[in-house]
This record gives structure tokens, C-alpha cells and sequence, in this order.
């Protein structure tokens, strides 16, 4: 008995370790030390990242730093890691609200940790790092919301790219200040804004390190809304409502529609195909669409 449980105990981890290393980009091969740059890391602590997963499908999860302006720390970055796999395992979900503490996103990585890890190996390791934690959140297959208040600065506003929608509170800002810091973006934020907003534009907000106001946003694309109330409580309100009207059914139909989405973002045209065909054997002849065919409903 001992010896099937501790069998499927190690099952369970390499499934989870496998999935992880597919989900990711960036291993061994690409000379990669993960282990070193999260002892690294750990050397920086403060702040943290909070997740509560709601009865409706939908998690909370809160950048807990706001004496920087949910700067991320060395410890943020390794948590951050820990609760998209957290996520990854939450077979329930359906969507994601990402926020900041104290009525503000996040104004990118802590610049005290970026000088203490500013040599070659540290900066290309925290690199992949982030960017192998942002792919992942990206990949989740629920519905994500990146809720902006207060400033999204740097690899704040890298951040809210990885997330499937962008919404904001009157008088926030997304900027990505990187040209001003001497660097480009390297959390992955570059290559995603190129496909939200074009390469124009985004030309145009890197170069020019350009405040984005909600108006702007819209009109470029980068949000899709911005929200009534600019107060912590109202608008986190205000943005689960809004995603509701997307998480509102089955989880697995839910999940299902983001992962066609995600395919079809990411793969070249066949794969993206192949892949829907396989998604869509999921939920052909489950008991949503079986339901639905009883009550034959009309689409009016
Ligand atoms: C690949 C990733 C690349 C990156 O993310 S590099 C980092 C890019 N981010 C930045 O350069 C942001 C620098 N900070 C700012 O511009 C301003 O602090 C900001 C966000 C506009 C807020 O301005 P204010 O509202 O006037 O508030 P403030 O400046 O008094 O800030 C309050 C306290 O927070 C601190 N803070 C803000 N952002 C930080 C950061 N990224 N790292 C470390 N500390 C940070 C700031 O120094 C201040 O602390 P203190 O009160 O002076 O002790």
C-alpha cells in the first residue's frame, strides 16, 4: 500500500515536472542554472505574492510590495514562480485577476536587486527566469485580467502583457520606462507587445519610454477598458465583474475556449489547428454539450 501510494506520488511530480518544462522555454541546454539564480534570488527578500482562489473560478492574485509600488524583490520573483504552478494545478479555474497593494500595478523589478545581480550571468539567468514564469502564467488556460492602477512601470507594464486582457482605473499609467533605465525589456514584455499593439506602436511606446493613459491604451489596443471607480475596492469589483461575463459556464468549456485562443496566438496555422482539434474532442459529447443539446437553446 505504502510502496502504490509512493509510486504515485513520484508519477504525480514528473507529470508536474514534465508539464512545467513543456510549458517553459529556457532549460539546461540554453545554459540556464535555475537552481543558481533562485538561491540568488532568495538573497533579496521583501514583499509578497498573495493568491486566493474564489467559489466562482476566479483568483486573486496581489503584488504585495507597496512601500517600492510592488516593486518585485528576489523573494516576489521566486513566489511569483511558485503560484503560477499553484495555478497550473487548480483544476477549478476559470479566470486570473492580477493587482497591485495599495492602489498601484507594480513599478517593475527592485532597483536595488537589479544592481546587486546587474553582471552578465545574473541579469541573463533572472532573465530567462522571468521570462520562463510569464510565458507560463500566459499559458494558464483560464482567463487573465491584468488590473491596472496607479503605475505599471518597467517590468510592470511587461507584466500586464502577459495577461490575456488589460484593464484601467481612471488616471493610471503603463510605461515602459526601460530606454531610461539604460535597458531594453527582458521579461518578455517586448516580443508580447509587438503582437498586442503592432510593431509601430510598439516602436513608439519603447523608444519614447511613453506614458500610456487609459485613453491611449484603448486606442492602441492595449486595454480594452477603463473602469468607473480608480478606488482598490470598487475597481477590483468592477474588474470581476467584467471577467465574469467570460468565466460565467463549466470549467472545462472555459478553460477549453483559452486554450484554443492560446494555440492559436502562439503556434504556426497547422499546429494551432491540430491543436484545436485536440481541444475540441475534450468537450464534444461532454455533459455541457450534451446538456445543451437537450435544451436545444436558441441563439437570439
Ligand atoms: C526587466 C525589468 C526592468 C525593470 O523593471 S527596471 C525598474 C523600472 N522601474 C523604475 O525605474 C521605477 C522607478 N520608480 C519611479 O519612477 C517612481 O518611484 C514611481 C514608480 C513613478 C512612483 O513615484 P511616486 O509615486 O512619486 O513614489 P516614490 O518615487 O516616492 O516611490 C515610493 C517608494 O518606492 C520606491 N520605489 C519605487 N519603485 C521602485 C523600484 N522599482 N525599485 C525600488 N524602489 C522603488 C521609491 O524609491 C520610494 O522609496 P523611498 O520612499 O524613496 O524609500
Amino acid at each position: 500500500m505504502a510502496l502504490a501510494l509512493w509510486k504515485n506520488f513520484l508519477q504525480i511530480t514528473l507529470k508536474r515536472i514534465l508539464q512545467q518544462r513543456r510549458l517553459s522555454l529556457y532549460n539546461g541546454a540554453h545554459g540556464y542554472d535555475e537552481e543558481l539564480i533562485k538561491k540568488k534570488l532568495q538573497q533579496f527578500s521583501g514583499g509578497s505574492i498573495n493568491l486566493s482562489k474564489e467559489d466562482n473560478g476566479i483568483a486573486i492574485l496581489t503584488l504585495n510590495n507597496p512601500k517600492l509600488m510592488n516593486a518585485f524583490t528576489g523573494t516576489m520573483m521566486v513566489e511569483l514562480q511558485e503560484r503560477v504552478t499553484e495555478l497550473e494545478n487548480w483544476k477549478d479555474g476559470k479566470g486570473l485577476i492580477i493587482h497591485g497593494a495599495g492602489n498601484t500595478f507594480c513599478s517593475g523589478s527592485d532597483l536595488n536587486v537589479v544592481k546587486e545581480i546587474s553582471n552578465s550571468q545574473d541579469g541573463m539567468n533572472m532573465c530567462m527566469f522571468m521570462q520562463n514564469t510569464l510565458t507560463r502564467l500566459m499559458r494558464l488556460p483560464l482567463i487573465s485580467v491584468a488590473l491596472v492602477q496607479g503605475k505599471a512601470f518597467g517590468g510592470g507594464a511587461e507584466l500586464t502583457t502577459a495577461c490575456d486582457f488589460r484593464l484601467m482605473t481612471p488616471g493610471s499609467e503603463i510605461r515602459f520606462v526601460h530606454k531610461h533605465m539604460g535597458l531594453v525589456p527582458g521579461w518578455g514584455g517586448g516580443a508580447r507587445l509587438v503582437r498586442i499593439v503592432g510593431s509601430g506602436a510598439a516602436l513608439q511606446l519603447l523608444g519614447g519610454a511613453a506614458r500610456v493613459g487609459p485613453e491611449r491604451a484603448l486606442g492602441l489596443g492595449l486595454a480594452e477598458l477603463t473602469l468607473p471607480s480608480a478606488e482598490e475596492a470598487r475597481a477590483l469589483g468592477e474588474a470581476r465583474a467584467w471577467l465574469s461575463q467570460y468565466t460565467d459556464g463549466p470549467a472545462d468549456v472555459v478553460r477549453a475556449v483559452k486554450k484554443v485562443v492560446a494555440a492559436g496566438r502562439e503556434l504556426p496555422l497547422e499546429d494551432a489547428l491540430r491543436t484545436e482539434k485536440e481541444i475540441f474532442g475534450t468537450v464534444w459529447g461532454g455533459p455541457a454539450n450534451l446538456q445543451a443539446l437537450v435544451r436545444r437553446p436558441k441563439h437570439k
